[in-house]
């Protein structure tokens, strides 16, 4: 819940055949990128698709801070930037309130600047450390000022001349390459970025998409090594947004585990760095049908036609973890209704989000019936088919620890449960779905 807002409980009751055809709303990632490029690129940048979600809004709140402007006009975003290399010193400090892609990802575009600039942002993005950005740019020359264990609030400024790096990523990040590669954008020369795992390219494709000067080649041991030369003029484009991939997880698991069901996705991303957990879904027997495959503003694109299937319990393979990353809750649900075991491994990564979301997903699973173990890095889930005794009938609400996905994955998991889910606030799911109740109910979903 952030501050000043009320928790608003909510809670998912076992639900008939879902049915219908929704469009998903746009890629937070994307819509954070196309604001941020849009902001610093020269001349006009037409936005339509924009995910209107409160993160994606507090990145909008930023870039006119640091001198765009942003504006709505006939259902598209207008932004117009500034050029780059010209952002200007903001006012007051830049609150991204729980957005950790808004804050890493600006932290890179402007903290190379030779001006301050304080981060701020809610108490889930406050416990988050971002050394994982912040080192990266102490090698480019900034200085950071930082609470204890590089935790916001964070001062950053830049020198006179920033220098370009040679970074190798040491963690699958697609926030921290994003981060160097911005930062990059305003250091003279060439800065590189070696990548061993691939991770999510939408900052690579529309840099490029808005004229920088940006090459990727495939290294001797199969890594990406992306270079960028600074200083280089960027142009405002026209972009089309299509529906967050990691959204359409929600009611894709639902219509999965809810018996009769039969649903289409309409526009969804299927760049194949996002597409991890329909693959995984596809294996454990998940009837998902790719139709109307596109391409469309530079990326894939489809409708997906999801019906209820008896899934099966599979090892997921642990370098599939960058294209799902923000997944592996729903999986998990998912998981506890299919046939079997379900391994998920190289989760690391999943401890420094929002919550710390292998800890919030397995006190979610337990509370509600599910037999799981977790490791150090990994989540095992016994699974339950039918859903027999899932659900909480005590009503005991799930800790959604101001994370937006605890949210939504507890309530998919009511809909097939045979008691009811619970979770303690739903508020959060605005950040990322803010038209998720309402898509959900109008498939036919039960949630109050
Ligand atoms: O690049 C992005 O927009 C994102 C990358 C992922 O974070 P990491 O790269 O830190 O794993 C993901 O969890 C986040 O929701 C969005
Ligand atoms: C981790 C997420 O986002 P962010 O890093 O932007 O907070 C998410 O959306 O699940």
């Amino acid at each position: 819940m952030s501050a000043g807002v009320i928790a608003k409980p909510a809670v998912a009751r076992r639900s008939g055949a879902l049915r219908g055809e929704v469009r998903i709303p746009g890629d937070k990632s994307m819509s954070h990128r196309a604001l941020m490029l849009g902001g610093l690129a020269a001349g006009q940048t037409r936005i339509g698709g924009l995910l209107e979600g409160e993160d994606v809004f507090n990145t909008a709140r930023a870039m006119q801070a640091l001198g765009a402007t942003v504006r709505k006009e006939d259902g598209s975003w207008i932004v117009h930037g500034v050029g780059n290399g010209a952002l200007l010193a903001p006012e007051a400090p830049l609150d991204f309130a729980n957005a950790g892609s808004g804050c890493h990802l600006i932290m890179g575009l402007v903290g190379v600047y030779d001006f301050a600039t304080t981060f701020v942002g809610d108490a889930a993005l406050s416990r988050r450390p971002m050394d994982c950005v912040l080192d990266p740019l102490r090698q480019m020359g900034v200085q950071v000022a930082s609470a204890e264990g590089g935790r916001l609030p964070v001062t950053l400024r830049g020198p006179k001349t920033a220098n370009p790096v040679s970074y190798r990523l040491p963690i699958a990040s697609a926030e921290v390459k994003s981060a160097v590669l911005l930062a990059g954008l305003n250091a003279p020369g060439i800065t590189t970025l070696i990548e061993p795992v691939p991770t999510g390219d939408h900052t690579e494709r529309m840099l490029q998409a808005f004229g920088a000067n940006l090459t990727v080649d495939v290294g001797a041991e199969g890594e990406r090594i992306i270079r960028l030369e600074g200083q280089g003029r960027l142009t405002g484009q026209d972009i089309d947004i299509p529906g967050d991939p990691s959204s359409a997880a929600f009611p894709l698991v639902a219509a999965l585990l809810v018996p009769g069901s039969d649903i289409t996705l309409l526009n969804v991303l299927m760049n194949p760095t996002r597409a991890g957990l329909i693959v995984t879904l596809q294996e454990m027997g998940g009837k998902i049908d790719v139709l109307n495959a596109r391409i469309q503003g530079g990326e894939d694109v489809a409708d997906l036609r999801v019906r209820s299937s008896a899934l099966k319990g599979i090892t997921v393979p642990e370098d599939r973890a960058p294209s799902m990353i923000d997944e592996y809750q729903v999986l998990a649900v998912a998981a506890a209704f299919a046939e079997g075991h379900t391994v998920m491994r190289g989760l690391e990564e999943l401890r420094m989000k929002e919550s710390d979301r292998l800890a919030a997903v397995l006190s979610g699973l337990k509370l509600n019936g599910v037999d799981c173990d977790e490791g150090p890095a990994s989540l095992v889930v016994h699974g339950r088919p039918g859903g027999k005794g899932l659900g909480n009938a005590a009503g005991a609400a799930v800790a959604t620890r101001l994370d937006h996905r605890v949210a939504m994955s507890s309530l998919v998991m009511g809909l097939a449960s045979e008691h009811p889910v619970t979770v303690d606030d739903a508020t959060m799911i605005a950040t990322s779905f803010p038209g998720f109740m309402e898509l959900m109910a109008g498939l036919g979903a039960t949630i109050e």
